[in-house]
């Protein structure tokens, strides 16, 4: 379809959405729409059977997220086009309403800004009216957690605490890869994994240059966490998400712009409410890691050397097409995990893991400025903030195997006195902020602290 047909779209619906138990596939059905037609899109999930046939009530409670789900995975169809109008097929909670209208918004606002359109972060989805259901209580919350794992060091820490404080937790991927696949079998833990395709239709409108952008990942895999753990009677989906992911990248018309949108805990307290009010769940979701600066993580990671040889965290080796085998060396997450997991290893051990010194190479040091807020905003990546950047080059450049590194050198000549100011005044090491995480799952923390 051209593009200006594309653009002439003006409104995106939900025609329907299915779920067949004796395959775990649910088929879940888009449109966008306008004067020239509508371009239809399905998406393929395949869940985790699991052994013994779910009960009716279970799959009432899957169905529920599965509706959820339906709701938010459409992210990725309505991008490329963003038409002005979300038509929602059924009447919607409160609760729900409010997920599905910051998805489509905050988690967009990225996309918003790099593609300059301000009405998106603006939209308000429309239903039909009528009376929403209350659901059944779910309360699933003292079984097995399932632990999300994508393979780079946040997760990896979430499941080793989770062990370590006794909660015997089943790791769990979207589309595992071969690092993840590699980091389940590290674990020697068994996991469970779901499959995701998108409609191919969907390259191809990239391919013909349909708007594209940055997606709320995070809520999309998060759901489907959520739907594998209530099919498998399973407890709280643990995820390994960190307090600096709740941090704007920058404001712009007024809203604030955050890559991480999905990841920080604006997003985990509306699916944590959504779940609750739209299908009864009780306690089915939080970030065991949220009260932790991504430093703080990276000294946590430090301890376990068992992923070594293949924990990954860089996104080029997640992409559906052309991943890079491991750490591409060359990115803003590449340069701040090396910065933040420096101080708390041997050189010979972190160039080992990275297959590279980017330390030692002078080309990297641009990247780091921006890291360190010198130049230009904090990337749109995954990656911490700006003070914890200061405090891991206060540490290199106190410890013996960095402190004589040519990158190292560069910075401390280029930082100002200012960044060292703000940076004293932040503790990066004590856990603070709002999180969810339960009473009971408390331990866990201090179990590897
Ligand atoms: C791996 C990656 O960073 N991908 C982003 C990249 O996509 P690219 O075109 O380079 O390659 P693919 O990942 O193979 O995707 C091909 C196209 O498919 C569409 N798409 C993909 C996944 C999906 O869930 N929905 C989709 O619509 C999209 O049109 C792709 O072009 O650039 C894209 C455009 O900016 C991004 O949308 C791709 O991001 C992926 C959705 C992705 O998985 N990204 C995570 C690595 C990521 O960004 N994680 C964030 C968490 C943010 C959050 O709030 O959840 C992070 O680590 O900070
Ligand atoms: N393919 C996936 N399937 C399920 N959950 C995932 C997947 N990829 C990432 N996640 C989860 O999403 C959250 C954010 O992912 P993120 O990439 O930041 O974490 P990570 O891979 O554990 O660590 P790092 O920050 O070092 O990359 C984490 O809880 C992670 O477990």
């Amino acid at each position: 379809m051209p593009n200006e047909q594309l653009r002439r779209m003006d409104a995106f619906t939900f025609p329907s959405h299915s779920f067949d138990p004796a395959t775990g596939k649910a088929a879940l059905e888009y449109a966008l729409t306008g004067p020239d037609g509508e371009l239809r899109f399905t998406e393929v999930i395949t869940f985790p059977r699991p052994e013994t046939p779910p009960s009716p009530r279970t799959l009432d409670a899957f169905g529920r997220v599965l509706e959820l789900l339906h709701l938010v995975a459409g992210v990725s169809y309505y991008k490329a086009a963003a038409p002005p109008r979300l038509i929602l097929p059924a009447p919607l909670g409160e609760a729900a309403t409010a997920l599905v209208t910051a998805v489509y918004t905050k988690g967009l606002a990225e996309y918003a800004y790099r593609n300059d359109l301000p009405y998106v972060l603006e939209l308000t989805p429309t239903a039909p009216d009528g009376e929403v259901g209350e659901p059944e209580l779910l309360d699933n919350s003292d079984r097995r957690p399932l632990s999300t794992v994508g393979g780079g060091k946040d997760s990896i820490v979430s499941l080793e605490a989770l062990r370590r404080g006794g909660f015997d937790p089943v790791p769990f991927s979207v589309n595992p890869n071969h690092i993840i696949v590699s980091v389940n079998e590290a674990s020697e833990l068994t996991p469970l994994a779901a499959r995701r395709r998108l409609d191919p239709t969907l390259m191809e409108l990239n391919a013909a240059g349909a708007r594209n952008g940055h997606i709320p990942v995070t809520a999309i895999n998060s759901l489907i966490a959520v739907a594998t753990a209530v099919l498998h009677g399973l407890g709280p989906v643990v995820m390994s998400n960190e307090r600096s992911a709740s941090d704007p990248n920058l404001i712009w018309n007024g809203h604030e712009v955050n890559h991480q949108w999905s990841k920080g805990v604006e997003a985990e307290g509306l699916l944590r409410a959504a779940l609750a009010g739209h299908a009864g769940l009780t306690e089915p979701y939080f970030s065991l890691l949220r009260p932790l600066s991504e430093l703080h993580i990276a000294r946590l990671f430090a301890q376990f050397s068992r992923y070594d040889d293949v924990v990954t965290s860089c996104n080029a080796a997640f992409k559906l097409r052309d991943p890079s085998a491991r750490w591409c060396g060359n990115c803003p997450k590449c340069q701040f995990i090396f910065l933040a997991l420096a101080p708390f290893m041997p050189r010979a051990r972190l160039v080992h893991i990275f297959g590279t010194d980017l330390l030692a190479d002078p080309a990297q040091a641009p990247g780091y400025l921006e890291l360190l807020g010198i130049d230009a905003h904090k990337p749109f990546e995954c990656v911490g903030e700006v003070e914890e950047s200061v405090v891991a080059l206060g540490l290199v450049a106190e410890h013996p195997d960095w402190r004589d590194a040519a990158v190292v050198r560069t910075l401390l000549a280029a930082i100002p006195a200012q960044a060292w100011t703000a940076a004293n005044a932040t503790d990066v090491f004590t856990p603070s902020g709002p999180h969810f995480v339960p009473p009971t799952y408390a331990k866990a923390l201090t179990a590897i602290s």
